[in-house]
């Protein structure tokens, strides 16, 4: 069964409409300059909306490592995602599982990266975009990976027109969404979230 996570959740209404259609995970951005960013009240909102048994994931751009462990101390995540340029060395600071993100455009040996984050939980491709560090909407030209040895994450430009084709090619271990699941940035649609979640289920 391959998993699903919705990313970008900015509000409690959308985060229970997540949980309902059955994603596994919910992304909380924690990067300023995003339009899908939280302050502190939408944060806790957001988690005491959340039912039992859905991970919530943290994600950070080149943040300080001061600002991840002050986040952590704040909140309960589970997991954090990494989207910007962090070392292995920072990743593995928290005492948290982690997942870092590669930025990709088309096939290419992620071997190295592998090996470079051996202790990530997982990894996560996303489409390379320049000057965006996520949550841009684009996809990359999916391909069908070696066994990495570790489970991978598929994101960038999916939504319900394309996610089924997405996992026959590229046979992912999960899939992450944000902007194809929106009617505006940080703004989720619900039926479109209901929608992606069936093709996924179906695929
Ligand atoms: O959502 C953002 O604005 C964002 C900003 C900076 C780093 C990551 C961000 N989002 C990550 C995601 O939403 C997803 O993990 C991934 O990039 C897929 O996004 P999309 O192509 O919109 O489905």
């Amino acid at each position: 069964m391959v998993r699903i996570k919705i990313c970008g959740i900015t509000n409690a209404a959308d985060a229970r409409a997540a949980a309902t259609v059955g994603a596994d995970a919910i992304g909380l951005v924690f990067y300023r300059k995003s339009p899908r960013a939280l302050d502190a009240a939408r944060t806790q909102e957001i988690l005491t909306a959340l039912p039992p048994f859905i991970t919530r994931v943290g994600l950070f751009v080149n943040a300080d490592a001061a600002e991840v462990a002050a986040t952590l101390q704040q909140y309960p995540l589970d997991v954090l995602q990494f989207h910007g340029d962090e070392s292995p060395s920072f990743c593995r600071n928290f005492d948290r599982p982690y997942i870092k993100v590669l930025r990709v455009t088309a096939a290419q040996d992620l071997r190295p990266a592998v090996d470079a984050y051996h202790d990530a939980q997982g990894l996560l491709l996303d489409c390379a975009v320049p000057g965006v560090w996520g949550g841009s909407g684009q996809s990359f030209d999916w391909w069908r990976l070696a066994d990495l040895g570790k489970p991978w994450i598929l994101a960038g430009g999916l939504h319900a027109g394309n996610v089924a084709e997405a996992i026959a090619i590229a046979r992912p271990y999960a899939v992450d969404v944000s902007s194809g699941v929106e009617m505006s940035p940080g703004r989720k649609d619900h039926d479109k979230m209901a929608q992606f979640v069936a093709r996924v289920r179906s695929a």
